[in-house]
């Protein structure tokens, strides 16, 4: 049957070429051709993107956007299914790291090869002696055991020092005795430890000859590599149902409870700190923090798949409101794009803008990741408090700033964006657990505070900042400049832009570090200032994005009218969070309240500039229908007939009459005939 395209009026608008803007979004043009191919191949194979589900009729297919209809166990089972397949894709295929990533993401839905592949082996990699690497990372690679991330306890998740669970050296035997010695210490939520895992990296207090050494990881068995069952000493289940439908229920976050559990000594990882033989706990030369190494990495991994969940939020949301249309007919013409509307504009296009930006600090980021880890190889660990505080921070900003797109996309489409077949609720749901797992967004913030305060108080003993906070450098001129802005269109210029963020952000860490200053206890000032260091935190994070968004410009990007249009969204991004801000900007002095509207009255100039662009933008994110799984964002935009069929493949339309009708409805009935009748 032939596809009409309800949008093809919008996309002849488009001022740039987009399949050049694709290979931007994707970071290069192999990028491009593997995420391309990988999705298609996902899309096209029913095995990979339908759900099958065995019923009273046989084997069932649902489609995605019906994922939300199924129940936990059998959704569970079908990703078991889906799993298995995919691995053996990978392996017949001989696919390469970068394109098994890629069918897990466009498979799309949480799994334990999640746990796996992210969190268990990177914790490896990362606190792993050579000879650890050797033995388990091939095990792991191959699937020969299946792992899982043990370090949040029932009473215990932020605080890390304060895990419970204890490993004791018992040197007559040269094992740990991994035990729960209360409920709080039960291991909780750890992603894939419900029902697959048979190894975890179990994070748990070192203790030898009565002395505690603090937190170690260590890797431990849980189930048997033959039938399955827990080991003797283990208790093991998964913690329930979470919040949605579908969403994250695909996943088996898992309860853990070791009695006196017995492990050989050399299955604690042993990079940062070992233990002899004869029960000697000896310190290694690099620093403890490395045990949190592989936090750091899936922190900052995480960045990238925020611009990717805000990226299928906003699409399904820009086609939407492209195709939508309400209020406005003139003499029986057609009503008005609710797009056209300026306060429709001004909630989407800068979520638009967010996108691009996350996925531009998403790619530095990773560049920096991997430029400080390469420093750590060779013994320099002088840049990771920078890595830590950045990954921290960035992961926080963009994972709660996607959260609230994603739900801000939802409204931008009506009543219909309620619907699960939108795929806004679900994407919702799956996603925001992103703001509390890998570090609550407040607790991270908070870290990033402490490097602030740090290099604040460093800057009178000549310690020259740089990377990220080389902006303090300048803290005299930034202290006392004001902003040169005369006209809206004066705020266009990067440097304008650039400079207040950094003056409002230099003025912050400046004002918190001088309330701390007059508390005796400074631990106590912090605890008491912290709303307002979470806040010039948040403002130095949002210069790291802005200042990314203004390099990537910088570079050589080839392709009609890209340039052009990447100029338009940094601006919106930096405009906005100034509109949004101001009275940060204003607080601290570095603006006029007249200079604040000029940069919003520029902000709704730019909005009109990328409005003909808006529909090619998001075309450019190149979301094939399957990952969308939503009928508002089709790329077609058929919504209103594919919305109408879908009504009837509820399982409530499945007969006229419903059941439960005979015993509540017509008894009810009747009472009113009767009524009636007296
Ligand atoms: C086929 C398929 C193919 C492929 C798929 C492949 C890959 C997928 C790729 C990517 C993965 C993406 C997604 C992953 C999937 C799912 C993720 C889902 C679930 C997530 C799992 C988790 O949630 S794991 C648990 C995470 N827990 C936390 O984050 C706890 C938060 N708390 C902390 O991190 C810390 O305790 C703290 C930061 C709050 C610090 O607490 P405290 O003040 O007590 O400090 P300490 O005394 O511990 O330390 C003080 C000093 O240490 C510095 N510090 C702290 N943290 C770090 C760090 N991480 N790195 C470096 N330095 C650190 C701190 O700054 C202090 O320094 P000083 O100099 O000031 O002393
Ligand atoms: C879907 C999901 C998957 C997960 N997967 C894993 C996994 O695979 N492995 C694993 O080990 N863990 C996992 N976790 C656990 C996760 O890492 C923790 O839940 C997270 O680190 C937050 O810790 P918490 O639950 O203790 O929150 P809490 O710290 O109890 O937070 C509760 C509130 O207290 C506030 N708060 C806490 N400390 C401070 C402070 N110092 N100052 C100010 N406010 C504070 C927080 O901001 C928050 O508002 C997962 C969690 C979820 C939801």
């Amino acid at each position: 049957m032939e596809s009409i395209d309800y949008l093809a009026e919008e996309r002849k608008k488009a001022e740039f070429n987009v399949d050049e803007m694709k290979i931007v979004w994707a970071g290069s043009r192999r990028a491009f051709e593997v995420s391309d191919y990988i999705s298609k191949l996902v899309a096209d194979d029913p095995d990979l993107s339908f759900i099958f589900i065995e019923c009273h009729r046989g084997i069932q297919g649902f489609s995605k956007e019906e994922r939300t209809m199924l129940p936990r166990k059998e959704l569970f089972k079908n990703t078991l299914r889906k799993s298995a397949y995919s691995w053996k894709h990978i392996i017949d295929h001989q696919l390469s790291e970068e394109e098994a990533e890629r069918l897990r993401y466009f498979v799309d839905e949480p799994a334990f090869i999640d746990s796996h592949l992210g969190v268990f082996i990177p914790a490896i990699k990362g606190q792993g002696t050579k000879e650890q690497l050797k033995k388990w990372l091939p095990l792991a690679y191959k699937m020969q055991i299946i792992g899982c991330y043990a370090q949040t306890e029932l009473g215990h998740g932020s605080n890390v020092q304060g895990l419970e669970t204890t490993a004791t050296f018992d040197p007559r035997t040269d094992e740990f005795v991994i035990h729960s010695p209360t409920l709080t210490s039960s291991k909780w939520w750890p992603g894939g430890l419900g029902k697959v895992s048979t190894h975890a990296i179990v994070y748990a207090r070192l203790i030898t000859d009565g002395k505690d050494h603090g937190i170690n990881g260590f890797i431990v068995q849980l189930r048997s590599l033959e039938d399955h069952k827990p080991l003797p000493g283990i208790t093991v289940g998964d913690i329930g149902t979470k919040f949605g439908n579908g969403a994250y229920n695909t996943m088996d976050n898992g309860v853990l409870r070791f009695d006196h559990v017995r492990i050989p000594r050399d299955q604690m990882l042993m990079r940062v700190a070992q233990v002899t033989k004869d029960g000697k706990y000896v310190q290694s030369d690099v620093p403890r923090q490395l045990l949190y190494e592989s936090m750091v990495y899936t922190r900052q991994a995480l960045v990238t798949y925020a611009s990717g969940a805000l990226s299928r939020a906003v699409c399904i949301a820009t086609r939407y409101s492209a195709v939508r249309r309400q209020f406005g007919s003139q003499n029986g013409g057609q009503e008005i794009q609710v797009i056209d509307y300026k306060t429709q504009q001004s909630r989407l296009f800068p979520l638009l803008a967010s996108a691009y930006a996350f996925r531009f600090v998403g790619e530095w980021l990773k560049w920096f990741y991997t430029d400080v880890t390469q420093r750590l190889q060779a013994n320099d660990f002088s840049t990771l408090p920078e890595l830590h505080a950045t990954t921290a921070g960035i992961k926080s900003l963009t994972t709660t700033a996607t959260a609230d797109g994603i739900e801000e996309c939802r409204k931008l489409c009506g009543g219909h964006g309620y619907l699960c077949s939108s795929g806004l609720p679900e994407l919702y749901a799956v996603y925001v657990p992103a703001c509390t797992f890998e570090g609550d967004n407040v607790v991270l913030l908070l870290q990033v505070a402490r490097f602030l305060m740090k290099t604040v108080s460093q800057l009178s003993s000549g310690k020259k900042p740089t990377g990220t906070i080389a902006y303090m450098g300048k803290i005299e001129h930034l202290m006392q400049c004001r902003s040169d802005v005369e006209q809206a269109k004066d705020w266009l210029k990067p440097s304008a832009i650039l400079e207040a963020f950094e003056a409002r952000a230099t003025r912050m860490s400046v004002a918190c570090a001088q309330s701390l200053s007059k508390f005796d206890n400074p631990e106590e000032g912090f605890q008491e200032l912290a709303p307002d260091l979470v806040e010039a935190a948040l403002a130095h994070c949002q210069l790291i994005v802005v200042s990314k968004f203004i390099e990537k410009l910088q570079q050589d990007i080839p392709g009609e009218g890209i340039k052009q249009q990447l100029e338009v969204l940094c601006c919106i991004y930096a405009l906005f969070l100034l509109h949004k801000h101001h009275g940060d900007f204003l607080v601290t002095g570095y603006i006029t309240s007249k200079q604040g509207l000029f940069a919003n009255e520029q902000l709704r100039a730019l909005y009109t500039q990328v409005r003909p662009n808006a529909v090619s933008l998001a075309d450019a994110f190149n979301h094939t229908d399957h990952f969308l799984g939503s009928i508002l964002g089709r790329y077609d935009g058929n919504v209103y007939p594919k919305l109408y069929e879908a009504a009837w493949k509820d399982p409530l339309n499945e007969s006229d009459v419903p059941d439960g009708f005979d015993e509540y409805i017509r008894p009810l009935l009747k009472q009113q005939l009767q009524t009636a009748r007296l």
